[in-house]
């Protein structure tokens, strides 16, 4: 049988459509559910796909590209800050510039008066008073920032990190060839 002409673009259309209503409902966000139910429905599924169901406390720990648009929490905006520091500690150079260290102690106090969690950037301040930056190398910056995550770690009651598993626990980007590296100094300083 020949091929209907209107196919292709029919196609088209129905592609077309479909980007729509992905970035529609990105842009909506919450579908509102019954207020006897005390879950989400998660907007990214569409109908021909089995529902996720996110309920309020698996809604926590979810990344934050996968949940629903909504406002960052604490807890949120704590993972995402972790994520940043222990990468960038991770891509430090094993040998840093003089520049490099007095970037990372600057980070550091700009960090305890801008972190957009007022309580969270005074305790921070207060930690690295006891606690100054140390970066002379790869490995003192990576031990250190474990063993200030491990300070907040135990004022909110969360389990200490094992520090010896840093490494394991956060990698460098994976960039196509080392692109992303950051680099040091042959020289001492
Ligand atoms: C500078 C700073 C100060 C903060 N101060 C406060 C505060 O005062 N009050 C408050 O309520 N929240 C604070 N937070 C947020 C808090 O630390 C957590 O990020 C948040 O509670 C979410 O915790 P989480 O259990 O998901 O894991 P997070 O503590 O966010 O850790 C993320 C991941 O890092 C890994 N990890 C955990 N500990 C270590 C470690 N020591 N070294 C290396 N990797 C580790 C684990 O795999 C963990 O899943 C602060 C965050 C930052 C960045």
């Amino acid at each position: 049988m020949a091929e209907n002409p209107w196919q292709p673009l029919l196609h088209t259309f129905e592609k077309l459509s479909n980007c729509v209503q992905t970035h529609l409902s990105n842009f909506i966000g919450i579908k509102s559910t019954p207020r006897s139910s005390p879950t989400i429905q998660n907007p990214i599924s569409s109908d021909s796909s089995p529902t996720i169901t996110i309920n309020s406390s698996n809604l926590q720990k979810l990344p934050l590209k996968d949940k629903p648009i909504g406002p960052v929490t604490k807890e949120d905006l704590g993972r995402a800050t972790w994520t940043f520091l222990h990468t960038l500690a991770a891509q430090y150079p094993e040998k840093p510039t003089r520049q490099q260290k007095k970037d990372v102690k600057e980070l550091m106090a700009i960090l305890s008066r801008m972190y957009p969690c007022r309580e969270c950037a005074d305790h921070f301040k207060e930690i690295l008073r006891s606690n100054p930056p140390r970066a002379g190398s790869q490995e003192e910056f990576s031990q250190w920032l474990c063993h200030v995550h491990n300070t907040v770690n135990r004022s909110l009651g969360k389990l200490v990190f094992p520090c010896e598993r840093v490494d394991a626990r956060w990698g460098k980007l994976e960039c196509e060839q080392k692109s992303c590296d950051l680099h040091g100094t042959s020289m001492d300083f």
